[in-house]
């Protein structure tokens, strides 16, 4: 049955959409298609019907798993995400250039549907710096990262406003707008609810003043990604113009083959993609690519005093043996948390912490405790984990779920001290191998609460 749409968002539609009103409200009575991105540095799942057209690691599933109960995704093998966000990957093929590490901000980054997108299309000694200014939701982003692997990750719980001050650090922003959120309500009817004219107009308001705030920390020749999930001009097109009349811009269009069903738009200068769910397999979303041609000052990364103390050598000497292509890390010591990040990336990242609120810094890889090194859960998810530095315990589909669900599990033979447990060749995490039992070490904060 065709929803009832909130009447002053409906009859805006009719005018904006000329005749193609009924397939748009006709596609609201189909179920939303269910797609994951795959990771590329992990053994994927056997799980996908389809591929995603703009995105070489999206997949359409026939039907909507329990993904709760799928080891693959507690393993960062997948993330859970509408097609249309995917298309953010375009930008890398068409426009970035990826041959070079690049310093990338994703400014409302939770969940991390982008970020971890974007973490896998830049190489591994790129920094992307993903910040959330809610905290919980922060707490999100960090686990999601985490999950994912990659080292090139750095999470931050900020306000906009304190990017202001970072003139010309990043290469690439990406600004995925808090919004009235209209291409969401296939999945989500209850943001009907939410929606009103008024809304839309504080909607509007916010991204400006969110795009200002940040405007400043792009380079010259930097690239800004804009986009948000709702329809309506004021939150896409007339932010664009606004943008265009107050700043030196250069939108720039990018190569789609019709058949993708996403739908250009070129108005007065303004370039920008409209995507929605009568004409292509996703939902609601819009995006448009702005490289910014001001000049525009870079701020100085270095530092007179070094930020963070280097470990102690004894205990280099042992966590170097912990990751893949030691060499080309810096391992620091926060209090007693050991962590790396990409050494080209080393000085940026202590430039940041000056200025913003580090959830994360790079990986975190153990924790110092009474002369002990506990290896961190981030570690056993890492895509740059040494393999051999530890035993593994491959563990069946039910043992990787009680485990996850941080349940006790039986004894092995395998000796005693840290294990990894494995589940098809995924990394789950840790646990301590007692004589009697095996010392269970996931995350308290990320077990299954699913079922019991
Ligand atoms: C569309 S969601 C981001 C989704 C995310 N990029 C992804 O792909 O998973 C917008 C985010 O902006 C955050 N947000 C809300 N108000 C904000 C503000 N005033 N400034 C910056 N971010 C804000 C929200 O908490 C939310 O996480």
């Amino acid at each position: 049955m065709t929803p009832t749409f909130p009447p002053d968002f409906e009859a805006r539609m009719r005018q904006q959409l000329a005749g193609a009103w009924d397939a748009f409200a006709a596609a609201h009575t189909t179920p939303p298609p269910v797609s994951i991105r795959l990771n590329p540095r992990k053994p994927g799942p056997d799980l996908y019907t389809a591929s995603i057209p703009w995105c070489a690691t999206g997949r359409y599933l026939q039907e909507r798993p329990v993904f709760t109960l799928d080891p693959a995704l507690h393993a960062g093998a997948y993330y859970v995400q509408e097609a249309s966000s995917m298309f953010l990957e375009q930008i890398f093929r068409q426009v970035a250039d990826t041959t070079v590490p690049l310093r990338v901000l994703d400014l409302c980054a939770a969940p991390g549907g982008k970020s971890t997108h974007l973490s896998s299309l830049l190489p591994l000694n790129s920094l992307l710096v993903s910040n959330e200014v809610i905290r919980a939701r922060a707490g999100i982003l960090a686990e999601n990262l985490q999950k994912w692997g990659n080292p090139n990750s750095v999470v931050t719980q900020n306000d906009p406003e304190d990017f202001t001050p970072l003139q010309g650090f990043f290469d690439v922003m990406v600004v995925d707008a808090p919004c009235s959120g209209e291409g969401l309500f296939r999945k989500d009817p209850e943001a009907m609810d939410a929606w009103s004219i008024d809304n839309v107009q504080l909607c509007s308001a916010r991204q400006r003043r969110i795009l200002s705030d940040v405007w400043p920390a792009l380079k010259t020749n930097g690239l800004l990604i804009y986009s948000t999930c709702t329809y309506n001009r004021l939150e896409n097109e007339e932010n664009l113009a606004w943008l265009r009349n107050n700043h030196d811009v250069e939108f720039i269009p990018l190569t789609i083959p019709p058949e993708w069903g996403i739908e250009p738009i070129e108005e007065d200068g303004i370039v920008g993609y409209r995507f929605a769910p009568h004409r292509v397999q996703g939902e609601g979303f819009f995006l448009s690519v702005i490289r910014k041609r001001a000049a525009e000052t870079e701020v100085s990364v270095r530092l007179s005093k070094p930020v963070f103390a280097p470990p102690a050598k004894k205990i280099l000497d042992q966590i170097t043996t912990w990751v893949q292509t030691p060499e080309d890390k810096s391992f620091i010591q926060r209090e007693d948390l050991l962590q790396f990040v990409p050494i080209e990336q080393a000085q940026a990242v202590a430039f940041l912490s000056r200025h913003l609120r580090l959830v994360i810094a790079g990986t975190f890889v153990a924790t110092l405790k009474h002369d002990k090194l506990i290896p961190e859960h981030a570690l056993a998810l890492s895509t740059v984990l040494q393999p051999e530095a530890f035993p593994t315990l491959s563990v069946s589909y039910d043992e990787a779920i009680q485990y996850l669900r941080k349940e006790t599990l039986p004894a092995t033979e395998s000796g005693k001290g840290f294990g990894l447990i494995t589940h098809n060749g995924l990394s789950l995490g840790w646990v301590n191998q007692l004589p009697n039992r095996l010392n269970n070490l996931y995350p308290a904060a990320w077990r299954i609460r699913m079922g019991n």
